[in-house]
């Protein structure tokens, strides 16, 4: 009983906690880039700043971005080439007592900047100058290793600028591959459910319906997704963020990440440079979907549609060596389970390489 006389109900104790983090402010648009001061003064960001930018990107938007930061704090510069262990260590280096982290590029130098903000217990903020992957408001960064990948947790940005005009100016390959990774979370998902079954793996359903809402708006409008078109530009920046906040959401890549994405890993071992991350993913889509038994000529559509590849030959890769990194898959992050765990022979690979090509 309370001192009013109420009777207390004794409820049961659910022993869950979860921890979400997403951006606070996103600002998508034409000539958004300009913002950047305002955010900074919204965000109560101040003191100084390392701008990370890649050697390209540097004249599209590290520089515009670097005057713009120095209008309110000191600034220093950094450049990513490629990312490995030991730029990250470099770049923390650089980055000692710094307030905030920027990142304005492509995937490798956002999820540079995001895995130094993370490790610096600072704040990051993402100026992606292409929509050609995910990554751009997620909270989970890759890194290539020897022999694989590793998905890290890491800060998502505390604000996303994606200035459309920039993004619509790149070239359509890189719009083409960010479509494609996001069709991929069709099979990311089919994974994570086939693992929540034979596995037990814990799924999050918002996550799930997050990830394949996402994946529906980029299959349904993949005739709209022209080159060099603000308009698809933002249909793809839009698609991305939800697609990485479903990420958030998960507390992992799962809805995002499967075996397509282990299929493009192993790729980056034994064919590295030759296709961008969200084409090999959109072809690994196309193979595991066939092997989930679900719509695989559906995905080769709105892939063919939209200007992404649909065979390795496309991206300079040889067949050989694609069937080689289907084999491979299962050895990348062995501990997510998806179809490409389930046993994959160099016979096998062979025949799911040749489909690929049939009309
Ligand atoms: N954290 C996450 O959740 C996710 C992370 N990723 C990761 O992101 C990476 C893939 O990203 P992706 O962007 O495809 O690869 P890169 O970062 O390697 O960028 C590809 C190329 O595009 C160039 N580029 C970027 N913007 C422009 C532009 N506006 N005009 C001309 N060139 C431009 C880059 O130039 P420059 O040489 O200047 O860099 C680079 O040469 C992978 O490492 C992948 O693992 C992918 C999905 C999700
Ligand atoms: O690329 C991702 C989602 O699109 C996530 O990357 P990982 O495969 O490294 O988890
Ligand atoms: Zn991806």
């Amino acid at each position: 009983m309370s001192p009013d006389g109420i009777k207390l109900l004794k409820t049961p104790v659910l022993d869950k906690s979860k921890w979400m983090q997403l951006p606070r402010d996103v600002i998508i648009g034409h000539d958004v880039l300009a913002q950047l001061p305002k955010v900074c003064e919204d965000l109560q960001v101040s003191g100084s700043a390392l701008v990370f930018s890649g050697k390209g990107t540097m004249d599209v938007a590290g520089s515009q971005v670097l005057s713009l930061v120095r209008e309110v704090m000191d600034a220093e510069l950094f450049i990513v080439d490629t990312i490995t262990p030991e730029i990250i260590s470099e770049a923390e280096e650089a980055g000692s007592g710094v307030d905030v982290f920027i990142g304005v590029g492509g995937g490798k130098v956002i999820d540079t900047a995001k895995i130094v903000s993370y490790n610096c217990c600072r704040p990051f903020i993402s100026i992606p100058t292409a929509a050609s992957h995910d990554g751009i408001a997620s909270s989970r960064a890759s890194v290539p290793v020897k022999g694989g990948s590793v998905s890290l947790e890491a800060n998502p940005p505390i604000a996303l600028i994606a200035d459309t005009g920039i993004i619509a100016a790149a070239p359509h390959r890189l719009l083409a591959a960010g479509c494609a990774d996001v069709i991929s979370n069709y099979t990311a998902i089919l994974d994570w459910e086939l693992s929540h079954r034979l596995r037990g793996e814990p799924v999050s359903e918002y996550a799930i319906a997050l990830a394949r809402m996402t994946a529906e708006i980029i299959s349904k409008n993949a005739d709209l997704i022209k080159p060099h078109s603000e308009e698809s530009a933002w249909t793809v920046v839009k698609a991305l963020l939800s697609s990485g906040v479903a990420m958030s959401i998960a507390g992992s890549s799962r809805p995002a990440s499967g075996g397509e994405h282990k299929f493009s890993h192993a790729l980056d071992q034994i064919a590295p440079g030759k296709g961008l991350h969200g084409e090999q993913c959109g072809i690994g889509s196309i193979i595991t979907m066939y092997l989930h038994g679900g719509d695989w000529r559906g995905i080769r559509t709105s892939l063919k549609k939209i200007g992404a590849p649909t065979t390795p030959k496309e991206m300079g890769i040889d067949d050989y060596s694609a069937a080689q990194a289907l084999v491979l898959a299962h050895t990348i992050r062995p501990e997510r389970f998806t179809i490409l765990d389930m046993g994959v022979t160099e016979e096998v690979a062979r025949e799911l390489i040749a489909m690929l090509y049939e009309e």
